[in-house]
C-alpha cells in the first residue's frame, strides 16, 4: 500500500483529521514559495516524506501521555501532526520566527491548540513532557543533552533517526545510560524511530 493517504487511515486517521491535514499541507506548499519550509525536492512527496514520517509516530503515544514537546520543529514535523492527530499539550520549540509565524498560521488554519515557543532549546525551562520528539535536528549525543531537561519522570523520547542511529547510539553509550528500541521508520528503508526510556546520565553497565 504506498498511497500516503491510505496509509494514515490505517494508523487510525478520521476522515476530520485527514481534511486538516490537507489544510495543513496546502498552507505549507503555499508558503513553500515564500519561506525554505522543507528541502525543495521534498515537496512532490510532501505526504509521506513529512506528512506520514511524522504520523508513524502517533500509534506509539501512550494514550496516558499529557504533554509533547518537539524539539527544532521547523515546518511542524513531527510536532504539528502529532498534535492535528490529537496529541496532548503540545509544545512547539523553534528558533526561527518566520517558522513560528509558519506555525501558528497552520495551527489557527486546522483549529490545533498548540504552545509554540520562538526560543533555542537551551533556553526553554523544563517543560516536564511525557514524549520529546525531534527529527533532523542534530545527533543523538546533542539531542539527549537537550531533551533530558524537558522529561517529565517516566517520560521517554521518540527521535526519527535516519541510518546512522546505530552509531550515534554506540556514540552515547560513554555518557548516557538508555533504555532503547529501534523500530523500522514506514517510510525510509534505512530509517528508524529511536523509543528510548529511562534516559539518564551515566555510562551503560556492560
Ligand atoms: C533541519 S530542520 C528540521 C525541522 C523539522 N524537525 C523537520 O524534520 O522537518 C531543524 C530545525 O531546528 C531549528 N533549530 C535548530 N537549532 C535549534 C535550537 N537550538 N533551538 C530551537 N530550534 C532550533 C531550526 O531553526 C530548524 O527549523
Amino acid at each position: 500500500m504506498s498511497d500516503p493517504r491510505k496509509r494514515l487511515s490505517t494508523l487510525g486517521v478520521s476522515r476530520e483529521t485527514m481534511a486538516r491535514l490537507e489544510i495543513y499541507a496546502t498552507l505549507l506548499t503555499r508558503w513553500q514559495a515564500r519561506i525554505n519550509l522543507v528541502g525543495p525536492d521534498t515537496l512532490p512527496d510532501l505526504w509521506t516524506r513529512h506528512i506520514l514520517d511524522s504520523a508513524q509516530l502517533w500509534p506509539m503515544i501512550p494514550s496516558e501521555a499529557r504533554r509533547l514537546a518537539d524539539l527544532g520543529s521547523g515546518a511542524g514535523f513531527p510536532g504539528l501532526v502529532l498534535a492535528i492527530l490529537g496529541a496532548p499539550d503540545v509544545h512547539l520549540v523553534e528558533s526561527d520566527a518566520r517558522k513560528c509565524a509558519f506555525l501558528r498560521e497552520a495551527a489557527r488554519l486546522t483549529e490545533t491548540p498548540v504552545t509554540i515557543l520562538n526560543r533555542r532549546i537551551e533556553q526553554v525551562e523544563p517543560l516536564s513532557a511525557d514524549i520529546v520528539t525531534a527529527r533532523a535536528l542534530a545527533p543523538l549525543s546533542r539531542l539527549l543533552d537537550w531533551a533530558a531537561p524537558h522529561l517529565a519522570s517516566g517520560g521517554q523520547c521518540l527521535f526519527l533517526k535516519g541510518r546512522g542511529a546505530e552509531d550515534e547510539l554506540t556514540a552515547t553509550a560513554k555518557e548516557w545510560k538508555i533504555g532503547h528500541r529501534r523500530i523500522p521508520s514506514l517510510t525510509d528503508s534505512e530509517g528508524v524511530v529511536l523509543q528510548l526510556r529511562e534516559v539518564c546520565r551515566g555510562s551503560a553497565q556492560h
